[in-house]
């Protein structure tokens, strides 16, 4: 772990990020996939099909390990969390490459809560076509899990971000986590020229992975043809993303897992 091969990590899965974004955005909105009372299997029954849906696929990728003599579940790899941990029995567990990466402790310091209503509550009402419904339910809640997994993946990453801060600069980091003075932690992990670079960047991604390509080329962005001219999600959207949610929740997970790093 160094903080190059980290920032290296965090600029591939932009990419994954914005393409992902870019297959939600091709569906509408489709609202009652949201709505617990859409299934309406009774008052006890609150979960809405997304809900079902990500639980159990969930639940299918954990278990690969049933399947293969090798352990080689979604959930053995540190990277990935899953939202339901309740139901996927062996996430837990020691991964097949648990390695000296992580400090044990807080190796699973998460925010998926919150990445699950940010994504739901924020994001996807800037991202999904509003006002229709093509009823291609499940088609359309894939593409949030898919958001989902790499927003999470993204997220929680900061874990190795932290462990690679605190490696490299141990006794302030010590004092400050020994005195659980949080602000000052984040303070001190916090580069923001290097955010300044990341979320220009995948505003940039945006712009170049969003186009319409022909024959002739990609069709751009164009003042005269306005109506026509479109990226497939919008930057700006992508940029906010970045500034209010991805980065903030990963400094968040950041300073968590520091508080536990010397327990
Ligand atoms: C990930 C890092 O740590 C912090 C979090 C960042 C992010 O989430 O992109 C960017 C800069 C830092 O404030 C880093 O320094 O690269």
């Amino acid at each position: 772990l160094s903080l190059d091969t980290v920032r290296e990590f965090l600029t591939g899965e932009e990419d994954t990020i914005v393409f992902s974004l870019i297959e939600r955005a091709r569906y509408p909105l489709n609202r009652p996939a949201y709505d617990p009372a859409y299934l309406g299997f009774g008052p006890r029954h609150d979960a809405s099909f997304a809900e079902l849906f990500v639980r159990e696929s969930e639940a299918v990728q954990s278990k690969v390990r049933f399947i293969h003599p090798r352990p080689a579940g979604r959930y053995q790899s540190l990277l990935e969390i899953p939202f339901f941990a309740y139901r996927v029995p062996f996430a837990m567990a020691p991964p097949f490459n648990f390695t000296s990466e992580l400090y044990p402790a807080p190796a699973f310091v998460n925010v998926n809560d919150a990445i699950w209503s940010t994504y739901f509550n924020d994001l996807l009402p800037l991202l999904a076509k509003n006002g229709s419904d093509d009823g291609n339910y499940a088609v359309t809640v894939d593409t949030d899990l898919a958001c989902l997994q790499v927003l999470s993946r993204r997220i929680n990453y900061g874990r190795f971000v932290a462990e690679t801060k605190f490696r490299g600069d141990q006794q302030t980091y010590t004092s400050l986590i020994q005195s659980k003075d949080r602000d000052a932690l984040m303070k001190l992990l916090t580069s923001e020229a290097q955010e300044d670079v990341v979320k220009r960047r995948v505003q940039k991604k945006a712009v170049v992975f969003g186009q319409s390509i022909t024959l002739d080329g990609p069709i751009e962005t164009d003042a005269r043809n306005s109506s026509q001219a479109k990226f497939k999600v919008d930057p700006s959207v992508v940029y906010k993303l970045y500034d209010q949610w991805v980065i903030p929740l990963t400094k968040q997970v950041e300073v968590e897992y520091l508080l536990h790093r010397l327990d």
